[in-house]
């Protein structure tokens, strides 16, 4: 059993400027002192790095062993089909990482636990519809969130994405692939490979940057704010657009609104120029505590799905991200498949 020490130390952010002066007040636990420096409280875990290791292995273990089912069913598919497939991928990336979330978490997997998240994606769908005035929406939200915000539908959601934007750019495809092959050869990926994949750590980056799953984090005021004249009253929810932030070319420049994936060749806080610009796991102290795990799982699902397979967006593909809960691709993801 890991021993784990939980330890709550204050972070100074540093005077706030810019944007900062604007946001900061009301992301996390934030609070403006009167000298008009941030504070913030920041976890910090500490665990034996052995175990950790060990855990971080069977975890990538444990989500290559699950998307080679997934892919072997696209394999047969297009053997089936002469060697090239339309596959519309949402529904079946959902299904993996519902698998991944359920072994990982119950030990249970997808098809023993299908009907509890059939259910819970229909409960999503209704949400996103009568987002305005429901009695006690705002605790439903909070209970929501943990399960399909949290887990099943983002990384579904942001693996999507990721595909779409490698099938619009080939460039992009054929670069990380090379990596891929170079790093991995044509083993499965393990935790020390995956640290190495940096062009495709860049192009997960730039998605979740254009196509955050998460639209919004949300904050209650802990104090009366006055924000360049617009007051907000103790007590009252905010919720902060994450991609209107992400998006803003004042932040990121005139391309913007481009993929490029590029920009995050030198990390995060040299990509723009706030480095709180970028949240797609939100910011604070209540960031995504499974933003580590859902970094691991996108990168082993894309790195197998590029050893295997070549491709592009198929004709029929029509691009209409959609907000419910997540911002996903609204008629899905249809891709023209071929083997390698
Ligand atoms: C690409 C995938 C994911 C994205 C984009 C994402 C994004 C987010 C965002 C924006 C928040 C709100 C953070 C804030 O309020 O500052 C959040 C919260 C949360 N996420 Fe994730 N998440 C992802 C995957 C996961 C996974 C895989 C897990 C767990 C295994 C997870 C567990 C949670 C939990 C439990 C919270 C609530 C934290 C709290 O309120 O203290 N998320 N996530």
């Amino acid at each position: 059993m890991v021993k784990q020490i939980i330890m709550y130390t204050s972070l100074n952010l540093g005077k706030p400027s810019y944007l900062a002066k604007d946001m900061r007040p009301l992301f996390g636990q934030g609070i403006l002192s009167s000298s008009g420096t941030i504070w913030a409280h920041q976890r910090k875990i500490i665990a034996p790095e052995l175990y950790l290791n060990k855990v971080k292995k069977a975890m990538v273990n444990l989500i290559v062993d699950s998307t080679n089912i997934m892919l072997r069913s696209w394999d047969t598919r297009l053997q089936s089909e002469g060697g090239v497939s339309e596959i519309k991928v949402d529904e079946d990336l959902r299904s993996l990482s519902a698998d991944i979330i359920s072994i990982a978490c119950f030990g249970s997997n997808y098809v023993e636990g299908k009907e509890i998240f059939t259910k819970l994606r229909d409960v999503q769908r209704v949400l996103s519809t009568i987002y305005a005035g429901i009695p006690g929406f705002r605790f439903m939200i909070y209970n929501c969130k943990n399960i399909f915000f949290a887990e099943y539908e983002t990384t579904a959601t942001a693996t999507s994405w990721c595909l779409m934007l490698l099938a619009l750019h080939q460039d992009w495809q054929d670069r990380v692939r090379a990596e891929v092959l170079e790093v991995c050869g044509s083993d499965p990926p393990n935790a020390d490979m995956l640290r190495n994949l940096k062009a495709l750590n860049m192009v997960i980056q730039e998605t979740l940057r254009l196509y955050p799953p998460a639209p919004y984090v949300v904050r209650e005021a802990y104090q009366n704010i006055n924000l360049k004249g617009i007051v907000i009253p103790k007590g009252m929810n905010i919720q902060i657009p994450i991609p209107l932030i992400q998006q803003n070319p004042k932040l990121w420049g005139p391309d913007a609104h481009k993929f490029n994936p590029e920009r995050f060749s030198k990390g995060v806080s040299e990509a723009s120029n706030f480095s709180q610009s970028y949240i797609p796991f939100g910011i604070g102290a209540r960031i995504c505590p499974g933003q580590n795990l859902a970094m691991v799982e996108l990168k082993v699902i894309l790195s197998l799905i590029l050893m295997k397979f070549r491709f592009s967006l198929s004709p029929s593909y029509c691009h209409s991200p959609a907000f419910r809960l997540v911002i996903e691709p609204d008629q899905g993801v249809v891709l023209k498949m071929t083997t390698i």
